[in-house]
């Protein structure tokens, strides 16, 4: 394996059900994606994006096949194993943002590191800076616009510094100046040296990344 290859897929699947009434709805037979890319993966409604992601994140476990990051298999470990491996190799990224209502945008963003105990305050002041929401700190979910919720998630997905960000449609709930400005940060955290992985129905916004990878009935069309 070359050693800018950060990830490697091969003959991976995900079925859905038991026995007789199983459904594969994954089959990727090789992918390969590069430290530092920028990649979209397309593809209509119900193709397998969503379960593409989740399993890259080690969100969830595949039926067949396994996935290698910077040369080691994923799904050979423990559960305690593999999620350290989540938190500090992977930032996620949903249309939903999925912030914490009860907690404010600068703790929703040291979330991350709770387990760890204290001391990623300065980092979170750092990043909600950087993603646009200086003196926003103390606002909870509900006093924010869904972009500015979206660049929480963000700031949240980049606490820990992880090598690979996947973002499933992240744009889905945004006008398209709010999705824009999204898609933007996202660049810049590719040119800043992050690996991102896109999941978006978005042809225009698809158009923009380095590289487009389509998904049909569960398999890679073309990349
Ligand atoms: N938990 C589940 N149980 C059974 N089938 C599922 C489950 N999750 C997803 N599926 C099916 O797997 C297929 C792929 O779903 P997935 O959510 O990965 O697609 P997607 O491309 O992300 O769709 P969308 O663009 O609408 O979000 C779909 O046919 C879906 O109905």
């Amino acid at each position: 394996m070359e050693p800018d290859v950060l990830i490697s897929v091969k003959n991976l699947t995900r079925l859905y059900g038991k026995n007789k009434l199983a459904v594969k709805v994954l089959d990727v037979k090789d992918l390969e994606i590069r430290r530092g890319e920028f990649i979209a993966l397309t593809g209509p409604s119900g193709c397998g994006k969503t379960t593409l992601l989740n399993l890259l994140g080690a969100l969830d476990r595949p039926s067949g096949g396994d996935i290698t990051f910077e040369g080691k298999k994923i799904f050979g470990r423990g559960e305690v194993s593999l999620c350290r491996f989540r938190r500090e190799k992977i930032g996620f990224i949903f249309q939903a943002y999925h912030l914490i209502p009860t907690l404010s945008a600068l703790k929703n963003v040291m979330a991350p590191a709770f387990p760890l105990g204290s001391g990623y305050k300065r980092r979170a002041m750092e990043l909600l800076r950087q993603v646009g929401l200086a003196g926003k700190e103390g606002r909870r979910p509900d006093d924010l616009s869904g972009g500015e919720q979206q660049r929480v998630a963000i700031a949240r997905a980049l606490l820990l510094e992880p090598d690979l960000i996947l973002a499933d449609e992240p744009t889905g709930n945004l006008d398209s100046v709010n999705g824009r400005g999204i898609m933007d940060l996202l660049k810049k955290l590719n040119q800043r040296g992050k690996t991102v992985l896109v999941a978006t129905h978005d042809q225009r916004l698809a158009e923009d990344c380095g590289r487009v990878i389509r998904l049909a009935d569960g398999s890679i069309e073309e990349h």
